[in-house]
């Protein structure tokens, strides 16, 4: 604490806890682009996987931990010694690596799930948490399922934890289960009850099963918690975490109750949230708090006049403040360079002059095919140029033929390193039809679980941003696309949908066997 002001640490695990989100998946090149944003973002620790979960998680921290530079780079395990052994060799790259090493201490989950007695928990977690400091100077210890413990058995693991080493204990209400009032007051008597607490900070990860995910942990902050955890846009197993940007917001709009910063780059937010929403292909609700589409828009009269005379009336932070701008200026067909570049320097991108010169040249081309160029366009043009494309497959060509009297019918040429693929299929409706045929071409069957289909921007000439999730090994995978043509952008969407289904699992058993034939 500093003049009565505590410094908040953001611990942010949208690529660990925001990756169990039920349908995300994302490659270690994805995890490293949203890491690259969350160090820009300013986030004090990146939770950057789980090691021992797979293969390509592994592959993911260690990219992460080699190529991320300044926030802290954490990696989970059980406490177990393989799995602390494996995050370990993960960060072995980093510049400031951190094992994050838990256990349940609930009696529940001590019953039903680990089957041990409270001694053996306290012992496993002491000896983790001791191993782990072998490995690394910076070891974080979990509770899982604290907030359904026995207080006085959580204090005494959390003192073997940091007698052991542990220089965060990380209470986590695993299952959405306390309120404000009680949550605070269990941060009071861990920081009363643990008497070795002034040698390690306190840290708390809720989770939004009730909806009080982000109240629970401002109220951790108003009892002694100085690191939270949370997820862009809310992300996480079943109802998700706590949600950063509404964490760190109302931190910064309420400092003067909360009596805390944070070191965040405000400005950040919403094209981080806007760059995770897009990789994993989770949709964010137009009423969401902070970055929903309607978070800063007006819709009756009387909210419109206080705002057109003074936005404060109805406006408790600027959109400025987390990168929206209000009043950009409209690009079009004949605007120039310097005005671009003015753009997306005001929008927060600072980008090398190769890849401004090839952003130009789509939004040249995009502006041929639509009037106004707004932001959100400017945004899906850099988030589709983003989007990690392992090409198996590229769309050379389509063409449909459709109607309300006539079988959808549609052609596919795609290219693949083996050469031209072309393939027709009729459908049930345009998408179908052309889906049918990309299936047809691939060679193999392809498990479509979900589409969607948005326009970017109001307007008949609006971009359509399709996205599809494609099933395989039960695990799933999203594709986007961007076009003004809507199956343009559909069929995109699926092909790359199909190439991350192919960089992690591989051709199908079935499709092998056959002799393939991309
Ligand atoms: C609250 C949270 O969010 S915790 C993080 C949850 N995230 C995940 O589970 C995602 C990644 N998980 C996985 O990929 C797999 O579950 C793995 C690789 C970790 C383990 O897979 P498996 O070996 O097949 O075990 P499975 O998941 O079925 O069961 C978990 C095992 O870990 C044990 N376990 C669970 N938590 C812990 C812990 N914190 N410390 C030590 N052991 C634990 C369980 O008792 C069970 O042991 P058992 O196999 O001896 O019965
Ligand atoms: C591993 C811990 C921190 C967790 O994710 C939880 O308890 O929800």
């Amino acid at each position: 604490m500093d003049d009565g002001v505590s410094t908040i640490k953001i611990f942010d695990t949208t690529l660990r806890d925001g990756e169990q989100t039920p349908g995300v998946c994302l490659e270690a090149g994805e995890k490293l682009e949203i890491a690259q944003a969350l160090a820009k973002l300013k986030v004090d620790v990146i939770e950057a996987g789980f090691p021992v979960a797979s293969s390509g998680d592994f592959e993911a921290v260690s990219l992460v931990a080699a190529q991320v530079k300044g926030p802290v780079i954490a990696g989970l395990a059980r406490a177990n010694q393989k799995d602390i052994d494996m995050a370990g060799q993960a960060l072995a790259k980093a510049e400031r690596p951190r094992i994050h090493t838990f256990i349940a201490t609930s009696d529940i989950h001590l019953e039903y799930k680990l089957k041990m007695s409270r001694e053996q928990v306290l012992a496993q977690a002491a000896e983790a948490v001791r191993h782990a400091r072998k490995l690394v100077p910076d070891v974080e210890f979990s509770a899982e399922d604290a907030s359904r413990s026995d207080w006085d058995f959580l204090c005494q693991v959390f003192t073997a934890a940091i007698d052991a080493g542990a220089s965060v204990i990380n209470i986590p209400d695993t299952v959405g289960y306390t309120t404000p009032g009680e949550f605070g007051t269990l941060i009071q008597y861990i920081r009363t009850h643990v008497p070795n607490i002034d040698q390690a900070a306190i840290s708390v990860h809720c989770h939004d099963d009730l909806g009080m995910a982000v109240a629970n942990s401002l109220a951790a902050v108003l009892n002694g918690a100085t690191q939270v955890e949370c997820t862009i846009n809310g992300l996480g197993e079943r109802a998700g975490n706590a949600a950063m940007e509404e964490l760190v917001m109302a931190l910064t709009t309420r400092r003067e109750y909360f009596k805390a910063v944070t070191g965040i780059d405000t400005r950040q937010i919403y094209r981080t949230s806007r760059l995770v929403s897009t990789l994993t292909g989770v949709v964010v609700a137009p009423t969401k708090s902070i970055v929903g589409d309607n978070a800063f828009a007006h819709e009756s009269g009387i909210h419109q006049h206080g705002v057109l005379n003074n936005s404060l009336t109805y406006e408790i932070m600027r959109p400025e403040a987390i990168g929206i701008s209000r009043n950009a200026i409209v690009l079009g067909k004949h605007s120039g360079r310097h005005a671009f570049e003015e753009r997306l320097r005001e929008m927060g991108y600072e980008l090398e002059a190769e890849a401004i010169n090839n952003l130009f040249v789509e939004f040249k081309a995009l502006a041929d095919r639509k009037k106004m160029v707004f932001d959100r366009d400017i945004e899906a043009l850099l988030s589709e140029k983003s989007a990690v494309k392992p090409e198996w497959y590229r769309l050379v060509y389509h063409n449909v033929v459709s109607g309300n009297q006539t079988l959808a019918t549609a052609s596919v040429r795609l290219e693949t390193s083996a050469g031209i693929l072309e393939e027709a299929s009729c459908g049930d409706g345009p998408v179908d039809a052309t889906f049918k045929a990309i299936e047809k071409a691939v060679g193999f069957a392809v498990n479509l679980k979900d589409y969607q289909l948005k326009a970017v921007t109001a307007g008949q000439d609006a971009l359509g941003e399709a996205t599809v999730w494609v099933q395989q090994d039960g695990r799933t995978f999203s594709g986007r696309g961007l076009s003004t043509d809507v199956i343009e952008a559909s069929a995109k969407a699926y092909v790359n949908a199909i190439n991350k289904m192919l960089a992690t699992c591989g051709y199908p058993a079935d499709y092998q066997a056959a002799g393939g034939r991309g």
